[in-house]
């Protein structure tokens, strides 16, 4: 299981490619963090590989999944995980139908999809928090219910933006260790876009620096 690019380049209309063609292995089991100056285009990047980069994007290269070719499906058939600095959890949802949301459609069944939900509450150390609005959870709360969301989706591969960038430091490194225990416990490929040095360390994986830009 990896997820494999090869020669991949972006460009806004009109503009230079983001950054040099990238041609990159991304085994399973493994963290690989992306680095790169601001606006070389590491979060266009992700978009490209989840499927959902905005218009106007010209696109060249390919990505594959599992040796499969995804380059031209679209997001909700690629089954790849996308999680952002701000976890976004459904405000109108209780903390157990956010959880619920994500579920895979492979797990069928009311009584496993609600042992699915029962269990993912209780890794996120929630378990009696199944009909709490997510407005009143902590930060770390939040960040581990978007978490074990992504999960329920049985995701191919795993995309993380940031994720920890608007923690404060202590909270930080808690989250960190629950994300990267719980995505390795997955044995998927993961990419991390991150600036900072300690992200980079605990993903304990290879570190690509994006650069090349073109004049
Ligand atoms: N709709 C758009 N049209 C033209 N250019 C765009 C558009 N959206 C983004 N860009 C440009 O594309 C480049 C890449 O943006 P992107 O957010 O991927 O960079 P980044 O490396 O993730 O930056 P940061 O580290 O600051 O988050 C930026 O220079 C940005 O200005």
């Amino acid at each position: 299981m990896s997820l494999d690019l090869t020669r991949l380049s972006l460009r806004f209309a009109a503009q230079p490619v983001l950054f040099a063609p990238l041609t990159l292995h991304v085994p399973r089991g493994t963290i690989t963090t992306v680095t790169g100056p601001s606006g070389i285009g590491k979060s266009t990047l992700l978009d490209a590989i989840a499927g959902t980069l905005p218009g106007g994007v010209a696109m060249s290269g390919g990505i594959t999944l599992n040796g499969q070719d995804i380059t031209g499906q679209p997001a909700h058939r690629r089954r790849i995980g996308l999680l952002f600095q701000d976890a976004v959890l459904f405000g109108h949802l209780s903390v157990g139908d956010n959880l619920a949301f994500g579920l895979s459609p492979d797990i069928r069944g009311r009584a496993a999809r609600r042992k699915a939900v029962t269990t993912a509450l209780e890794q996120a150390g929630l378990g009696d928090m199944a009909s709490r609005d997510p407005a009143t959870l902590s930060g770390g709360q939040k960040a581990r219910v978007a978490l074990m969301r992504s999960l329920l989706a049985d995701p191919q591969a795993l995309l993380l933006d940031e994720p920890f960038s608007k923690l404060d430091a202590e909270l930080r490194d808690e989250v960190r260790s629950f994300t990267f225990a719980h995505v390795r416990a997955r044995g998927i490929p993961v990419l991390l876009v991150t600036h900072d040095h300690a992200d980079a360390q605990a993903a304990q994986g290879p570190i690509v620096a994006l650069g090349g830009r073109r004049p």
